[in-house]
């Protein structure tokens, strides 16, 4: 039985969890709050994240840092992208040297604007084979009922992807592999911003046009960043890409959509804070996304406006005429 540690017990490390228990590997949650481990070994279920969802019996959860880790394959990290860097030099003494260690995250560090693979090798210093991702069109909610779902292990190298595949699939969750860590990763972390976009324009009462325009050109701005960051273009068209597009920004499961949305119903920027009590890695992620892509000359204008939104206090109507009055073009989609 493959050994595998989950770190972090919120929404997804719940569910990862649950699919590696269910994919036959023997499985510890850690999570920081001891009432969330308590609930989900004397009652199976994890209320505060995913309430009504059955956790197998066989899903250990603990506290205890040493004893999660200790013998871990694999260790999956599931906390907030901006917490990695601490967490990684609290639980680096404890990490198995061999162990493969699995981003579940799709944030983009502040500051650095390093993607969560190259936080862990800066941290752990562990070299790209021991690095992998998984990423895809997974709402937790959903995984958690056993509703049909994909994903993408993607690692530099490929034994590992497919190492991390076959620790993963089960017959409701269908794993493909990939070496374009890059893509996957900036993926799943651009999309969330353009979730944010997206939620704003439902919110503000348009439909399903102005949904189409959102994702169709933020898919352009993400393949765009993509490509000249060194990511594979056909991975946007995939699972980490367009999947997770169109899943996070028509999802009301989604927190980066549903955090757009309550803006765009009117909402200040606090008071959505307050009520958000999940990660929303878009918000915090859209501005290190921005820096990327001026440093390395690509037009994100969704990505601009979403920043300028959450960190520059722009009034959203400012923002959608800025969007709207940009200068003719052509249609390019990609580089
Ligand atoms: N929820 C989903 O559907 C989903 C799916 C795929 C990927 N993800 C990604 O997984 C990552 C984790 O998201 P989530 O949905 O589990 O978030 P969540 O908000 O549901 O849970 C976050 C977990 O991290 C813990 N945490 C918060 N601050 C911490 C800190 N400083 N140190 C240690 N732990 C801390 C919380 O207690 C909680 O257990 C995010 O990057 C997200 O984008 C989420
Ligand atoms: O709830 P969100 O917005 O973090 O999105 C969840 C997943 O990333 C969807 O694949």
């Amino acid at each position: 039985m493959t050994r595998v540690t989950v770190m972090g017990a919120g929404s997804w490390g719940t569910v990862f969890a649950k699919v590696l228990v269910d994919a036959g590997c023997d499985v510890v949650l850690w999570g920081r709050r001891g009432e969330v481990v308590q609930d989900v070994n004397e009652r199976h279920e994890n209320t505060e994240y995913l309430p009504g969802v059955r956790l197998p019996e066989g899903l250990r959860a603990t506290t205890d840092l040493a004893g999660a880790l200790a013998g871990a394959e694999f260790v999956c990290l599931a906390v907030p992208a901006q917490t990695l860097r601490e967490n990684l030099a609290a639980w680096a003494p404890h990490i198995p040297s061999d162990a493969v260690l699995v981003s579940l995250m799709k944030g983009i560090e502040s500051g650095t604007t390093l993607r969560m693979s190259e936080v862990i090798a800066e941290a752990l210093g562990a070299g790209p084979e021991r690095i992998a991702v998984v990423c895809g069109p997974n709402l937790a909610m959903e995984i958690a009922r056993g509703e049909p779902g994909a994903a993408v292990a993607a690692c530099a190298d490929e034994r590992t992807a497919q190492r991390l595949q076959a620790t993963c699939m089960t017959p409701y969750f269908r794993v493909y592999t990939s070496t374009d860590v890059i893509g996957c990763e900036l993926g799943g972390a651009v999309k969330n911003v353009i979730a944010l976009c997206v939620g704003i324009a439902t919110g503000l009462g348009f439909g399903d046009s102005t949904k189409a325009l959102l994702m169709t050109r933020g898919l352009a701005e993400i393949t765009r960043l993509g490509v000249g960051l060194g990511a594979q273009e056909p991975t946007f068209a995939g699972l980490a890409g367009l999947g997770d597009l169109v899943a996070t920004c028509s999802s009301p499961y989604s927190r980066n959509r549903t955090f757009g949305e309550n803006l765009g119903r009117g909402m200040t920027l606090e008071e959505v804070i307050a009520v958000t009590k999940q990660t929303a890695e878009g918000v915090k992620s859209s501005r290190p996304v921005l820096t990327m892509a001026r440093r390395h000359f690509v037009e994100m204008p969704i990505t601009e406006v979403v920043a300028a939104v959450m960190h520059d206090g722009v009034p959203i109507e400012e923002a959608y005429l800025k969007l709207m009055t940009r200068s003719p073009k052509p249609e390019r989609y990609g580089v």
